[in-house]
C-alpha cells in the first residue's frame, strides 16, 4: 500500500499513555487507517498527544488524520485497541494488576456500547490473556473479534535473541513463544526452524544453544527494560500495528495472538491465523508431548487468576 492511498478505516486506541501514542506513532510509519482516535480521560495529556502525533504525518504519510475521540465513537471503530489501564512498576507481574485493569475494562467496554458488529477489539492492556478473556465477556462480541497481542512479543523478541546467535535475519526465523504472556510462557522448540530448515541443523556447528537460558531471556526482556526506563513501548507499538495491518488490509498472517481456547477454557496464545474477522482459526501445532504439558500448566496458571 502506497502511504498516500485513500485510507478509508478507523483505529481507536483507547488509552493514549506510553504504550496508546507509540502505536499509534507505528500506524503513522506504516499506514494503515484514515484515521486514528485517540481516546482518554486525561484530556491534556489526550490533546497533547493528538497534536504531537499529528505532526508525525507531514513525513510522508497524508492519508491518516489522528484525532481526540470518546469511548461511543471508539466502540464504531473497525479496530479498538485497548491499552487503558496501570502498568507494571519495578518488581510487579503483570498479573499485579489486574485488579485495576479489569476495573477500567468493563468501565470502557459500557461506555463503548454498542459495538459496531464487525469491530475487532485488540487488547494491549496486562495482563493480556485475562484480560481478553474479560472483555469477551463484557463486551457480547463473537469471541474471534475480541483479541489479544498476547505472546507476539514475546515471539519477536525470541527472534531477535535466536538470530544474533545464528546470525541470521529474525526475519528468516520462524520460532514461537506460547501460552500466556506471562510466567508461566513456554517456546515451542520442536517447531523452530531457520529458512524452512530444523532449528538445531540449521544453526552453525560451533553454536552451542541453550535453550533454557534463550527462553529465559526471551520472559525476562520485559522486566529488565522496565526496572530501568519504566516502560516497554516500541515493541508493543510495532506489533500491536503489526495486527491491526493483518486485520485490516485482511493478510491472514499466522500470529502468535491471545484467543479463546475452547478446550482450555481460557484465552492464551497459539499461533492463529488473523484477518478482517479477527482470529479465522487456530493454526494446528503438532506440538510436542512436553510443549502440550506446558500448555496445560499456563492455561491452569491463568484459569487461577481468572477464578481468584
Ligand atoms: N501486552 C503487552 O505486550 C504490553 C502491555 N503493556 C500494558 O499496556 C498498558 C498501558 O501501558 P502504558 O501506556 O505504559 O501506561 P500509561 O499509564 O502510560 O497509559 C495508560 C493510559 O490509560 C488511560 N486510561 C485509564 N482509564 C481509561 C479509560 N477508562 N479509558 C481510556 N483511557 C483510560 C490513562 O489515563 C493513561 O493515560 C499497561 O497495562 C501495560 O502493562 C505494555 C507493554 C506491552
Ligand atoms: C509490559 C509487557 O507486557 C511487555 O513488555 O512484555
Amino acid at each position: 500500500m502506497s502511504p498516500n492511498s485513500k485510507l478509508t478505516s478507523t483505529i481507536a486506541i483507547v488509552g493514549a499513555g506510553d504504550v496508546g501514542a507509540t502505536i499509534a506513532y507505528s500506524l503513522i510509519m506504516n499506514p494503515v487507517a484514515g484515521e486514528i482516535l485517540l481516546v482518554d480521560p486525561k484530556e491534556e495529556v489526550r490533546d497533547a498527544q493528538v497534536q504531537d502525533l499529528s505532526d508525525a504525518t507531514f513525513h510522508g504519510n497524508t492519508s491518516t488524520r489522528v484525532r481526540a475521540g470518546t469511548h461511543k465513537e471508539a466502540g464504531q471503530c473497525d479496530i479498538i485497541v485497548m491499552t487503558a489501564g496501570a502498568k507494571q512498576k519495578k518488581g510487579e507481574s503483570r498479573t499485579d494488576l489486574v485488579g485495576r485493569n479489569k476495573a477500567i475494562l468493563s468501565s470502557a467496554i459500557d461506555d463503548m456500547k454498542p459495538f459496531a458488529s464487525d469491530t475487532i477489539l485488540l487488547l494491549v492492556a496486562n495482563p493480556v490473556d485475562v484480560l481478553t478473556y474479560f472483555a469477551q465477556q463484557f463486551s457480547d462480541l463473537p469471541k474471534n473479534q475480541v483479541i489479544g497481542s498476547g505472546t507476539f512479543l514475546d515471539s519477536a523478541r525470541l527472534r531477535g535473541i535466536l538470530a544474533a546467535k545464528a546470525e541470521v535475519a529474525a526475519s528468516s526465523i520462524e520460532a514461537f513463544v506460547c501460552g500466556e504472556h506471562g510466567e508461566s510462557q513456554f517456546v515451542a522448540w520442536s517447531k523452530a526452524s531457520i529458512g524452512g530448515v530444523p532449528l538445531e541443523l540449521a544453526l552453525p556447528s560451533n553454536i552451542k544453544l541453550d535453550k533454557n537460558a534463550v527462553a529465559e531471556e526471551t520472559k525476562n526482556k520485559a522486566n529488565n527494560i522496565i526496572e530501568n526506563k519504566g516502560v516497554t513501548n516500541y515493541g508493543i507499538g510495532g506489533v500491536a500495528a503489526s495486527i491491526c495491518k493483518s486485520i485490516m488490509f485482511d493478510e491472514k498472517n499466522i500470529l502468535p495472538v491471545s484467543h479463546w481456547q475452547e478446550d482450555l477454557g481460557v484465552c492464551l496464545s497459539i499461533p492463529a491465523v488473523v484477518g478482517r474477522k479477527g482470529v479465522v482459526r487456530t493454526v494446528e501445532m503438532g506440538f510436542s508431548g512436553e510443549e502440550k504439558e506446558a500448555l496445560q500448566k499456563s492455561a491452569k496458571t491463568l484459569k487461577e487468576v481468572l477464578e481468584a
